[in-house]
């Protein structure tokens, strides 16, 4: 029987479609963090424990939904987070990701795990406003991946600070989870990849795992390729990562640098110092320390240290649009979503992502109506409010 399809009204819809059709040891890879997941469920639940305090009579006919991030004008303060591995999602991978974002006008943080190169993302998506996220490895190579990322017309280098080691990821390893060995990460060899580009958009090979199907994934995956595990395919990220080498990356690229994993103040301040560009407020997703603060409570002092001297971003948890709306009243100036668009890439490909940016936007834009705010600087600290302030109050 046909398959209905599907008609999401809310970002929850792509969350289940996924549910039922990814094969277990997919899912969990991307649905899971670390440990029992603690992180990746207080994330979600920060954001209720907020409450919006409304002003009406304001006039909201007109809703500015536009930001400026380094000089480009976003139509929506919400882009893509890098997510590693996007082929396992829907064949289109990175390039409908791209897609999806592009049409959206909105920005993609390509991750260093990409399944497709550099080139054919943006050969199929000539248009599309791109950073590059970057795990340090060794001296040259990361050197060639940064250049590689320039060469393709990369908006910014997104430098990950919170993944010395990878967290302990209890699914993955009960899954015994490996990139199926139909796909690569496209990105660890910059050097090959212009001579690779052609035969690979070819390669029957490499297209297998559309829209998996458990038995394909299973049959691809048995018996396991010790190399793509996640252990081997993160061996040579540096465990040694200092504040020294955005000094570093400074002399090997004009390219604005963005820090992701940023959760404390104190860091905030020295990475002002350093000279980063930007500040992303993320624990990843929940998928590296566990039971550290969760990105919505970790805002509010990193904006107040930054003082809008630099674009401060956060991610983790966004999955409606009064979350945006929380985010920025707190002192986001923009917000990336992960599993969300993971989710809608893998329900429609570029078309579900384009359709989740839709959703999110609206409600975004409905919820500045309601909350009487026109234009993204309206929105303020005043309106918003702990839940705890109300509670406390009334009894
Ligand atoms: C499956 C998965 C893979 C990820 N891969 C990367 C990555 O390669 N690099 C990175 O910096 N962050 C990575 N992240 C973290 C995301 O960029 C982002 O911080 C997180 O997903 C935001 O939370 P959300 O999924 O609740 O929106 C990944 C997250 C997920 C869920
Ligand atoms: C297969 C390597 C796993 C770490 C890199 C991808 C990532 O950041 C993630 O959260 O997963």
């Amino acid at each position: 029987m046909a398959e209905e399809k599907l008609n999401p009204i809310s970002l929850d819809d792509f969350h289940n479609y996924a549910y039922k059709h990814l094969p277990k040891m997919i899912y969990e890879y991307y649905a899971h963090g670390a440990n029992n997941n603690e992180t990746v469920e207080q994330n979600l639940k920060s954001y209720l424990k907020y409450r919006i305090r409304p002003r009406v009579m304001r006039d909201v006919s007109q809703i500015d939904t536009s930001v400026e991030v380094f000089g480009h004008v976003l139509p929506i303060p919400i882009g893509i987070a890098p997510v590693a591995m996007q082929k396992m999602a829907h064949i289109s991978g990175e390039i409908g990701m791209a897609k999806g974002a592009t049409e959206a006008g909105t920005l993609m943080i390509v991750s260093s795990f990409s399944t497709t190169n550099l080139e054919d993302i943006v050969r199929e998506n000539p248009n599309a406003f791109l950073m590059f996220q970057l795990y340090v490895r060794e001296l040259e190579l990361t050197k060639s991946m940064i250049k590689h990322a320039e060469k393709n017309g990369f908006k910014g280098i997104v430098l990950t600070v919170d993944t010395p080691l990878v967290g302990k990821r209890v699914s993955d390893k009960k899954n015994n989870f490996q990139l199926p060995k139909s796909l690569k990460i496209e990105t660890l060899e910059p050097e090959d990849s212009d001579s690779d580009s052609d035969s690979d958009s070819d390669d029957d090979s490499k297209t297998v795992i559309s829209n998996v199907s458990m038995e394909t994934v299973q049959s691809e995956t048995i018996p396991p390729l010790k190399e793509n595990t996640t252990d081997s395919l993160s061996h040579d990220m540096s465990k040694s990562l200092t504040w020294e080498v955005i000094k570093k990356l400074k002399k090997m690229t004009k390219l604005p640098i963005l820090l992701k994993g940023i959760l404390t103040e104190e860091d905030a301040e020295i990475a002002l110092e350093f000279g980063a560009d930007g500040i992303i407020v993320s624990n990843h997703g929940g998928r590296q320390l566990d039971t550290v603060c969760t990105t919505l409570e970790a805002l509010p002092e990193i904006a107040k240290v930054v003082n809008k001297r630099i674009p401060v971003f956060l991610d983790g948890g966004i999955r409606r649009g009064s979350d945006v709306f929380k985010a920025i009243a707190l002192g986001a100036d923009a917000v990336f979503v992960g599993r969300p668009a993971i989710w809608a890439l893998n329900a429609m490909g570029a078309e579900g992502v384009k359709k989740m940016m839709d959703i999110l936007t609206e409600e975004f834009r409905l919820t500045m109506a309601l909350a009487g705010c026109t234009s993204i600087d309206q929105i303020t600290p005043k309106h918003i409010q702990h839940k705890k302030a109300y509670i406390s109050s009334k009894l």
